[in-house]
């Protein structure tokens, strides 16, 4: 016997140009229609939904209670840290993507349909356990913070960088190619990105780059709404990877990306480096951009630890 349904749903409005809206809105009417109980926060601001969701972990709910995060790769990442600093980081949510990149949702498979989602919850409310990573700043190793997705320092970043700041985005978003921009960003990316040094822990184990122009600790194959970096990276698999790739020129980038696309092959170039771990320490004397679940983080130098972690997602 399914206990009675009383979701809570937490939407960042703002969220893939309008899906947000639209997503909510078939899910009202759908929960209406059903006679199912539901009450709506929105976030106001940036960083909101990290408090509201902090909140909801951190009270009591009966069995049948749900909270339902809709938005996009940012939101995620914000529900899922806001819940793990409750006073009860188990807490399982369930996640409709509505973003422009949706990253995490094609990795983990999620539909964007609130009609599956609610099919999934009627039918049982016992959660999955889902791969994400932790990382500590070092300096301030008392506060863990989480992503979904990925953190990149360096090429990706700075491509994620350009996209958000970029006017056309805004025009692309309307007509709903938001994702072109961060393709068209690429070669913008590839001048303006410098080369860094990285050194690499795991274990025993220590791996020193000089040259490095992109360092992405990942928790699936995928960046930039699509892009497979990594395609052997698993969201189930208990293991984060990290990926450095060593600094190329264009002619090089073309044939890498035809592989990417074609057929995953990139991943066997010389200046292409993955490291699987459960733990990893990377660290970037120098400051650069980085971008954690698509959002930018401001750092002057980066030393970083990184552990794979898990939370309690109903995926469906
Ligand atoms: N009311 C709001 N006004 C402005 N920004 C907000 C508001 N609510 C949330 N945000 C911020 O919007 C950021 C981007 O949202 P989100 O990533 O969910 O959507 P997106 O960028 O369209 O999707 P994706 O990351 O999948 O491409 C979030 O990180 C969050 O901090």
């Amino acid at each position: 016997m399914n206990k009675k349904l009383r979701l809570h749903l937490l939407v960042n409005e703002t969220a893939g140009n309008g899906r947000a809206k639209k997503i909510l809105y078939q899910l009202v009417l759908l929960l209406i229609n059903e006679n199912i109980d539901f009450d709506i926060k929105k976030s106001t601001y940036a960083g909101q939904t990290i408090k509201l969701a902090q909140e909801y972990g951190s009270n009591i709910h009966n069995e049948g209670e749900v909270l339902i995060v809709i938005g996009g790769d940012g939101s995620l990442n914000e529900a899922l840290n806001g819940i793990k600093r409750s006073s009860n980081p188990e807490t399982p949510f369930a996640y409709l993507p509505a973003g422009t990149g949706n990253d995490f949702a094609r990795a983990a498979k999620l539909s964007s349909d609130p009609k599956l989602l609610l099919l999934r919850l009627k039918k049982s409310l016992i959660p999955d356990k889902i791969d994400c990573g932790s990382f500590q700043i070092d300096g301030h190793l008392n506060q863990l913070y989480y992503f979904a997705n990925s953190f990149g320092i360096g090429f990706d970043a700075c491509v994620n960088h350009l996209s958000n700041i970029s006017e056309l985005k805004k025009i692309l978003n309307k007509l709903n190619k938001g994702k072109l921009v961060y393709g068209l960003n690429i070669l913008s990316g590839l001048r303006k990105q410098d080369t860094f040094n990285v050194e690499i822990k795991s274990g025993h184990q220590q791996w020193y780059y000089q040259k490095a122009f992109l360092v992405t600790t990942t928790n699936h194959p995928y960046l930039g709404g699509g892009i497979p970096l990594l395609p052997s990276a698993r969201i189930d698999n208990h293991k984060i990877d990290t990926v450095v790739v060593e600094k190329f020129g264009l002619n090089k980038l073309v044939k890498l990306f035809i592989n990417l696309l074609k057929d995953g092959s990139h991943i066997h170039d010389p200046q292409f480096h993955y490291i699987e771990a459960e733990k990893i320490t990377v660290t970037v004397n120098k400051k650069e951009f980085a971008q954690v679940d698509g959002e930018e983080v401001k750092l002057n130098s980066f030393k970083l630890e990184f552990a794979v972690k898990q939370f309690n997602l109903f995926r469906y």
